[in-house]
């Protein structure tokens, strides 16, 4: 497995100073921004005109989640923007395929996500559509959730399916990473983690990202022993 990758997710960050934000993580891999529609969470948060400016304030790769109605119309605009990974909900759509089809053709690589509720081997067969699946571990909508600890079976079948060859993405996971829980999340195969809270919630969040991702990285490491 290659370094563990560290996401912080600007939903706890300060809005009104995104671009300060951005640069307090700057040796992040990813930066990770919810978009929500109050329709299909509870909650509203960003569009794409504030994805537009991300864009021009940071140069860390934009991994925007859409948590979304309607993703075959409201993803490509994302990747056209400039968004490096642009992922959506199985449950927001008949057609994960075509959708992250257009999200290739946009040129951003493409993700899947899934609730906590919902299993992952209906999707096994489809995964080589993706570039990334982003596994949820708290209900999507809000930060600062209690890890659930449950999610990691399905990151487990995905990485054994990617470590046999047969898969190619990176297995991502979403909601209460936190220094306490990102060892067994690592030890299950994950290869990037979302913090919010976690990173955006302390004094020093360049600091958080450097002792989320030592933490990681100590728990991968038996993996491959
Ligand atoms: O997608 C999300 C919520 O739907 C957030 O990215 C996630 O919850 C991160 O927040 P925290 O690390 O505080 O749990």
């Amino acid at each position: 497995m290659a370094a563990p990758m560290i996401a912080p997710s600007i939903l706890s960050a300060d809005f009104a100073r995104l671009g300060e934000e951005a640069e307090a993580v700057a040796g992040s891999d990813w930066l990770h921004v919810d978009v929500m529609d109050a329709h299909f969470v509870p909650n509203l948060t960003l569009g794409l005109p504030v994805v537009q400016s991300l864009l021009k304030a940071t140069d860390i790769p934009l991994d925007c989640h859409l948590m979304i109605e309607d993703p075959a119309r409201w993803a490509p605009p994302y990747a056209e923007a400039g968004a490096y990974n642009v992922t959506f909900h199985a449950e927001a759509t008949d057609d994960p395929i075509a959708v992250a089809k257009d999200i290739r053709a946009a040129g951003a690589r493409a993700g899947l996500s899934v609730k906590p509720g919902t299993p992952i081997e209906p999707y096994l067969e489809i995964l080589r559509e993706f570039d990334t699946l982003l596994v949820m571990s708290v209900e999507p909508g809000f930060g600062g959730q209690s890890f659930m600890p449950e999610v990691l079976s399905k990151a487990r079948a995905v990485r054994k399916l990617v470590d046999a060859g047969e898969l190619t993405l990176v297995v991502e996971i979403d909601g209460g990473i936190n220094t306490d829980t990102i060892e067994q999340a690592a030890e299950a195969g994950i290869d990037c983690f979302v913090a919010g809270s976690a990173v955006y919630g302390t004094a020093d969040p360049a600091a958080a990202v450097r002792a989320l991702r030592a933490k990681a990285a100590g728990a991968s490491k038996h993996l491959s022993l």
